[in-house]
């Protein structure tokens, strides 16, 4: 997380990025919004999100496999951001949802995600939740264990409905990424393990007659950013098809998952074509239909954080001070990420810089956005962006330290709307209760 000479300045951050411009008069903008109206009139800390930005990026993903002719269905990763105006803004390019609870399947729901094109993946399934599955008749469940199979099975026998699943293979493959998000090792807890697939798979399709079994899923990690593991994972997944259908199983569909990474600072970060021209090369001639779950390339670059200065501590070092928190955006304290951070002040290319260590007001010392970064001068008050923000940001914040949930803010060229309220400490206390014992 130390900032290096290979950081890239604050300027060049823009040129990647051309949601965002800087007006001189009305400081960061993106689209054509100045983000400073927003903090002044919705608040601090704030989530703010491109649709524009959003839209394209899908269309982007979604044109990549057009051009390989390949017959796919994406299905985007509700975990990585699950507001339903996202949700419905990708529902009305054709997107499908990938969920991993019941929550996230509702959310589907209300978006207006049919449940024919909903995935449901995920290592804990609870019976209501499966049940639920069966009963909508989703695309497919994914399942992730022998155990879970057996159970499902049961369910939809009692419900009298069938349902569709993929059998989850955990390839044993290194996805090159950080530890914490890497999901297709064996020690994982995600899939099933490589070599006990085609006996299960067997069981399930001639046995198990719950159950309507299509094909398999995969899903190797996060943040992935070469071809390697893709090619790994895929040719191992074509293998095991190959291995079924010479045992005269079916295998009609492959859930190839999700994973692509984005730039946050240096990568070389791959494009969708790159994806493409893999799953081309490697299960093109399968003759199966494709399924995509992708997240992070999507919303990530879409969506910002939006931040106040509380306080420059200056010393040994100088700590610029804001008001949002890990409770808000936890990745930097959770995978030691790196994210862009740009003042709203307008600021010329050949702004002097200084080194801040960027911090939140939590009290634990991973509280800590940026170490040793190089920013124009900072002082209390200014405003900030935290840039890649729109994946795997909302979606995992929390009231640590009683701080209420952040707002969400969709903006489309010159408009703007609030899509989430900030949360109130009212909010939060509404759900507590003293034991009666307790009571004065
Ligand atoms: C099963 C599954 N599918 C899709 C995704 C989306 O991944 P990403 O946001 O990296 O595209 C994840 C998250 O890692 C996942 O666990
Ligand atoms: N939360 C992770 C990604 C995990 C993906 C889900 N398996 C991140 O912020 O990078």
């Amino acid at each position: 997380m130390i900032s290096s000479a290979t950081d890239p300045i604050p300027f060049s951050l823009l040129s990647s990025r051309p949601q965002f411009s800087i007006d001189p008069d009305k400081g960061l903008m993106m689209e054509k919004v100045a983000l400073s109206e927003i903090a002044q009139k919705v608040g601090t800390p704030s989530w703010v999100i491109s649709a524009t930005t959003l839209r394209q990026r899908a269309q982007e993903f979604q044109k990549a496999f057009k051009e390989r002719n390949l017959p796919i269905q994406f299905h985007f990763a509700v975990k990585a951001q699950d507001h339903k105006a996202c949700l419905t803004l990708l529902r009305n390019l054709g997107y499908g949802a990938d969920v991993v609870s019941g929550g996230e399947l509702n959310r589907a729901l209300a978006a207006g995600i049919k449940p024919e094109n909903i995935v449901f993946s995920g290592v804990g399934k609870t019976d209501d939740e499966l049940r639920q599955a069966i009963s909508l008749s989703i695309a497919q469940v994914n399942v992730e264990s022998a155990e879970e199979l057996f159970r499902l099975n049961e369910l939809a026998l009692s419900s009298g409905k069938k349902i569709r699943v993929a059998l989850r293979v955990n390839p044993n493959v290194d996805a090159g990424t950080h530890a914490k998000i890497t999901t297709g090792r064996a020690e994982n807890k995600f899939g099933i393990q490589y070599h006990d697939i085609i006996p299960l798979y067997r069981k399930a399709q001639t046995e198990l007659k719950g159950l309507h079994v299509i094909g398999l899923a995969v899903h190797l990690g996060s943040q992935i950013i070469t071809e390697h593991p893709y090619l790994a994972g895929f040719e191992k997944l074509a293998n095991i098809v190959r291995s079924l259908r010479q045992a005269n199983l079916t295998v009609e569909e492959l859930d190839c998952g999700g994973g692509l990474g984005i730039r946050y600072r240096n990568e070389k970060a791959p494009l969708p074509s790159m994806l493409a021209n893999v799953i081309y090369n490697t299960l093109g001639n399968l003759d199966v239909k494709l399924r995509l779950e992708p997240g992070r390339w999507l919303a990530a670059p879409s969506g910002i954080l939006l931040s106040q200065i509380i306080d420059i501590k200056k010393g040994t070092k100088n700590f610029a001070i804001v008001d949002a928190g890990m409770n808000d955006l936890v990745r930097p304290a959770m995978y030691e990420s790196w994210h862009g951070i740009l003042p709203l002040k307008a600021f010329a290319k050949d702004t002097p810089l200084t080194h801040y260590d960027v911090v939140g007001p939590i009290c634990e010392s991973s509280d800590v956005f940026a170490h040793n970064r190089l920013l124009p001068e900072l002082h209390r008050g200014d405003l900030v962006a935290f840039l890649d923000a729109g994946a795997y940001g909302s979606v995992m914040s929390s009231t640590y330290n009683s701080h209420p949930l952040a707002a969400q803010i969709m903006v489309e060229d010159d408009k703007w709307a609030v899509i989430r309220e900030r949360q109130t400490l009212d909010d939060i206390l509404r759900t507590e209760r003293l034991p009666e014992w307790l009571e004065s």
